[in-house]
């Protein structure tokens, strides 16, 4: 039936010229933006420019004053929010923590549990955990539901670097086996994850937006974050610079074959785990890593 096909097509989310306005003063206005089932969409800019507004409006905790926010029928939405009022004086265990806001069955538990690497520390106490083990905690909190919309204000919050890697590869995985849609807010311009569709850059209003490239290069963005940030705009690039023969074997860049493919082989440009630090070339080619591994800084 055309219904079913319209609404698997639907996005989940969309804002039409949305403005929210309090105390006298509009906190955001003219915002556009939609979030489609598989779709990674990302909010940035500034502190205070509205993307925690904006989400929220998107999600329905906020109500706009102008423009339209249209839903799919019966959205189950997952959101991770920036802060959690957590009274941390009192022992909280993860399982806790993940039925706070509602039961779960045991296997719904260890299921979202397993998803997030962290089934083991269904009994830690939620104070002992790292920034990483705390931001999966959260994480399975907000998948055990299955939401059709996952909405994460900024999600690698206290986490190092290769634990932020570690939590960009994990939503990504998380869109792929879940199908949702998925609304990120980052805060920390130097990362952006590669597998976001659309960036949408915000400063009281949409101040641009297209792919995570794109919007690096955008004189609006450079003007809003001045050149620095726009080189420093960390976005994992991934490009295959050999191919897998159907006997097994590798075929490199350069023609040659060989059994395996090493980093030290000299059929690469970079080895495993490279980070390039080259500013101008968004399409380094590194070696045989399968997951998005580079980022420029
Ligand atoms: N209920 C409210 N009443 C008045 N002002 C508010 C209210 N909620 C938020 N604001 C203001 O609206 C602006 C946008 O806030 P918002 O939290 O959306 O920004 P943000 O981009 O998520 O910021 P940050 O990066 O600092 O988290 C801020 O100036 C904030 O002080």
């Amino acid at each position: 039936m055309l219904s079913s096909i319209d609404s698997k097509s639907r996005p989940l989310v969309s804002l039409h010229d949305v403005g929210v306005r309090r105390s006298g003063r509009w906190l955001v206005r003219g915002v556009d933006f939609s979030v489609s089932r598989g779709e990674i969409v990302t909010l940035i800019g500034p502190n205070g420019s509205g993307k925690s507004t904006s989400a929220k409006t998107a999600i329905g905790v906020l109500k706009p004053d102008e423009g339209r926010v249209d839903r799919i029928a019966d959205l189950k939405v997952g959101y991770v929010p920036q802060k959690l009022a957590v009274d941390w004086t009192l022992p909280l265990t993860v399982q806790r923590l993940m039925t706070l806001t509602g039961p779960l069955s045991e296997h719904e538990l260890v299921t979202a549990l397993e998803a997030v690497g962290i089934a083991h520390l269904a009994k830690a106490e939620v104070q002992h955990l790292s920034g990483g083990e705390f931001q999966r905690a959260l994480l399975a909190r907000a998948i055990a539901r299955k939401p059709d919309l996952l909405v994460l204000d900024e999600p690698v919050q206290g986490v190092d670097f290769n634990g932020e890697i570690a939590l960009y590869d994990l939503i990504k995985s998380i869109r792929n086996s879940q199908g949702c849609g998925i609304l990120l807010i980052s805060h920390d311009l130097h990362v952006v994850m590669a597998a976001t569709d659309t960036v949408v850059c915000l400063n009281g209003h949409v101040c641009c937006r297209g792919t995570p490239q794109a919007v690096s290069q955008s004189p609006e963005y450079v003007k809003l974050f001045g050149t620095r940030a726009a080189q420093s705009l960390a976005i994992y690039s991934h490009h295959h610079d050999h191919t897998h023969l159907s006997d097994g074997r590798v075929q490199h860049e350069d023609g040659s074959i060989t059994d395996h493919c090493h980093a030290e082989d000299g059929h690469h440009h970079h080895g495993h785990g490279d980070y390039s630090h080259d500013h101008d070339d968004h399409d380094h080619h590194h070696g045989h890593d399968h997951t998005e591994g580079e980022r420029h800084v």
